[in-house]
């Protein structure tokens, strides 16, 4: 029997979905199941009491046995605990603990991410959206990295679009800023601990939403430099943000290369 399959077989005996309309904590009553991540599974759920609907984490039951698990769902509630106020974060309302496990609840965030968007909807973005995305985006990531913290997972499935307001989801790889980390690292530019990886990424949701554009006129595989055409300033930006060229250090500069691109388009 291999790992995996051992793996599969443990997670598919104790991680078994919480039946609808079951009630949490006397307050919480399951709607439905949002998705099951890597270490969590996240439900949609009524708050009874506040008559609103929250989103509840509920750590897997094949996690919740290792010390080191749940140290990174309590660590998850801590940064949602220091984020600052913004309807375009969830707030947490608490950490549980109950005979099913351990949970976290937090705001349900209304909108559909950007996952949804470009590929289950086909929305297309042309250069010009996707620069006003990048610098709404920037104007949140400004909120939490001004805290000291960085998030590390900026994907099309943690953005999410509701009535022309962006909101950031799953902080279950943020950290804090490491002042260790601060000049250039060797880890993976993704997972570094500092705002470069928040920018990397960034690059990369960037990358997705340029291509949403473009239409294939070969067979034949080529880079995203061969393949988009994209103006030079904004080529120039994704290479920055990818640390191909010399990364951006501050969200300023990145917000000057936006600035510049603004002007460019509008004389
Ligand atoms: N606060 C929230 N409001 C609304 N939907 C949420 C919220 N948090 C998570 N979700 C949704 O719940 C689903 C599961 O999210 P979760 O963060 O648990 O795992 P994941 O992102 O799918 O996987 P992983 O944790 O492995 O990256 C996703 O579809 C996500 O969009």
């Amino acid at each position: 029997m291999t790992v995996a399959f051992f793996k599969s077989l443990l997670r598919s005996f104790y991680d078994v979905t919480l039946p609808r309309q079951q009630l949490l904590f006397n307050r919480y009553r399951v709607h439905s199941v949002l998705g099951m991540g890597s270490y969590g599974i996240t439900y949609k759920a009524y708050d009874c009491s506040t008559q609103n609907y929250v989103a509840i984490k509920h750590l897997r039951k094949s996690k919740a046995c290792r010390a080191v698990h749940r140290k990174a769902f309590h660590q998850e509630y801590e940064t949602l605990r220091s984020l600052p106020q913004s309807p375009s974060f969830p707030s947490v309302h608490g950490e549980y603990y109950c005979d099913d496990g351990y949970f976290l609840i937090m705001d349900f965030m209304e909108g559909t991410t950007f996952e949804d968007l470009v590929f289950r909807d086909g929305m297309i973005y042309s250069e010009e959206d996707t620069v006003k995305l990048l610098n709404k985006l920037l104007s949140l990531t400004d909120l939490f990295h001004n805290e000291g913290i960085v998030h590390r997972d900026l994907r099309l499935p943690n953005i999410l679009y509701h009535n022309h307001r962006l909101s950031i989801i799953d902080f279950g790889l943020a950290t804090s800023v490491s002042k260790a980390s601060t000049k250039f690292s060797k880890k993976h530019p993704m997972r570094t601990q500092d705002i470069t990886s928040d920018f990397y990424n960034l690059g990369h949701f960037s990358l997705f939403l340029l291509y949403s554009n473009y239409e294939p006129t070969s067979q034949l595989e080529r880079s995203w430099e061969e393949e988009l055409t994209l103006t030079p300033l904004v080529h120039q930006m994704i290479r920055r943000l990818l640390q191909i060229d010399a990364p951006y250090r501050t969200s300023q500069e990145l917000r000057n290369d936006i600035a510049r691109y603004d002007s460019k388009k509008t004389t």
